[in-house]
């Protein structure tokens, strides 16, 4: 019988010591490529660790939250310092326009107050800053994170039991939705999602309040807009995400039963007001001489809104706040159906954009260079229009401030802000 090695490699011996040789190269060649294989195999892999351990470092060594001395800061900006039906609230995008306003308002009558923003650069964020300054000054503190962290959230729900969340942070603007869809992603659904995870595992859950927006009306003609009408012909992205997210917050009102109040603002302004906003980048441009475009409708027809001031729409938040009622469940479980309300917070009576620019005009001493075109089809609607007595009904909902007068009060923060010589105007 052959040997194996026979069996392999018969024939002469003269050969066999040949093709001995060969095996025994080919088999040093292919264990050299082997160790080679290996060795490579073994530097991906540690750098792939570095890589991971330098993103995990970077991210400890960056991150702008946690510590003891930050849960301190969250544990007394949380505390309620009022004797009855006080709340302790988490406001999301606190160093936005309105939820600055709100949580202003809160702290003052005792409430405990925490913020989170992500003081992202949509606008400049110095005034983000300014802002967050005001709050500071007054005790509130405010994260620096973004509601998609749910890290960070879960643990602003682990060491401060809040009872309400005023959710405010969001990607706004109706035309920018264009440029940056992603952006409305990210902030108004994903972000609205990560939020909402957060809330319905925590236990006791927070009732939660809204912004959703006057825009989800779309291309709704009856006027004026009650909350019972059509909202399924959004003009923009952004109104689409906003309607995603009163159909989102319902499903986890259903599920989870979360208490949910969704507001539907009607183009707010005031002092620390949007610089995105047509009423603010006016102001602006005319104080600098610069022209500004005035949009039309067809036919030349001008286009209005339901200006609210900011005082009116703070009032409308802590109203909803005072009457959210109660979240069921606990710990990601329904025990019971819970509240879903939504209402308009706007001023009833739309004023036309040249005439927001004539009292611009008047306030500010200086004529504005007026360009006017034809409304480009980038998301805007000609008019808008709140119904607001469900907001009246059901918690004394009354905006008190016309726009003239509102934004008498706008031009005078502006110019103190900015740094104009008031007497001279
Ligand atoms: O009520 C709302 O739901 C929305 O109100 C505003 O949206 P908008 O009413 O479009 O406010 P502005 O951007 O300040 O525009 C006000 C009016 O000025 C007009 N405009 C705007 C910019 C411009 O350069 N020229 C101009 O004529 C617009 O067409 C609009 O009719 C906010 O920007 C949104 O975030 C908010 O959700």
């Amino acid at each position: 019988m052959p040997s194996l090695e026979e069996e392999l490699f018969p024939s002469t011996p003269g050969k066999f010591k040949d093709r001995n040789r060969h095996f025994h190269r080919c088999f040093a060649s292919t264990s050299t490529m082997f160790l080679w294989a290996l060795f490579l195999i073994a530097l991906t892999a540690s750098y792939l660790c570095f890589q991971s351990f330098m993103d995990s470092g970077n991210r400890y060594f960056t991150s702008t939250w946690g510590g003891h001395h930050w849960e301190r800061n969250v544990i007394n900006s949380a505390q309620i310092r009022r004797s009855h039906g006080g709340m302790s609230v988490l406001v999301t995008g606190a160093a936005g326009f309105v939820g600055s306003h709100v949580s202003l308002a809160l702290k003052k009558r005792g409430d405990g107050v925490v913020g989170i923003d992500n003081f992202n650069n949509y606008y400049d964020p110095s005034l983000k800053k300014a802002r967050k300054n005001l709050l500071t000054q007054n005790s509130i503190f405010i994260v620096d994170g973004d509601i998609n962290d749910s890290k960070l959230l879960v643990k602003l729900f682990d060491i401060a039991r809040f009872t309400h969340v005023m959710h405010l942070a969001a990607q706004a603007g109706v035309r920018y939705a264009m440029e940056n869809p992603g952006s409305y992603i990210h902030s108004n659904i994903a972000g609205l999602v990560s939020l909402l995870e957060v809330c319905k595992n925590s236990n006791p859950q927070p009732a939660i309040v809204w912004a959703s927006s006057s825009s989800v009306y779309g291309l709704n003609e009856k006027v004026p807009f009650s909350e019972s009408d059509r909202t399924d012909q959004p003009a923009s992205l952004y109104a689409a995400t906003k309607k995603a997210g009163e159909e989102i917050t319902h499903t986890y009102n259903h599920i989870y039963g979360l208490s949910i109040t969704g507001l539907r603002f009607f183009t707010v302004y005031g002092p620390w007001g949007r610089p995105d906003m047509a009423y603010f980048s006016f102001t602006r441009n005319i104080l600098q001489g610069k022209p500004i475009t005035v949009y039309r409708g067809k036919n030349r027809v001008d286009l209005a809104r339901d200006f609210t001031y900011i005082d009116d729409v703070v009032k409308g938040c802590i109203g909803s706040l005072d009457t959210s009622g109660k979240s069921t469940g606990s710990g990601g479980k329904k025990r019971g159906p819970a509240p879903y309300r939504i209402f308009n917070l706007g001023n009833t009576s739309p004023v036309t954009v040249p005439m927001m620019v004539a009292m611009l005009e008047k306030h500010l001493k200086v004529k504005a260079k007026k360009n006017f075109v034809v409304m480009p089809g980038n998301g805007d609607v000609p008019f808008t229009h709140a119904n607001i007595s469900s907001a009246r009904k059901e918690f004394g909902y009354k905006p008190t401030t016309d726009l003239q007068t509102g934004l008498k009060k706008f031009v005078k923060w502006y110019l103190s802000y900015y740094g104009y010589d008031q007497g001279k105007l």
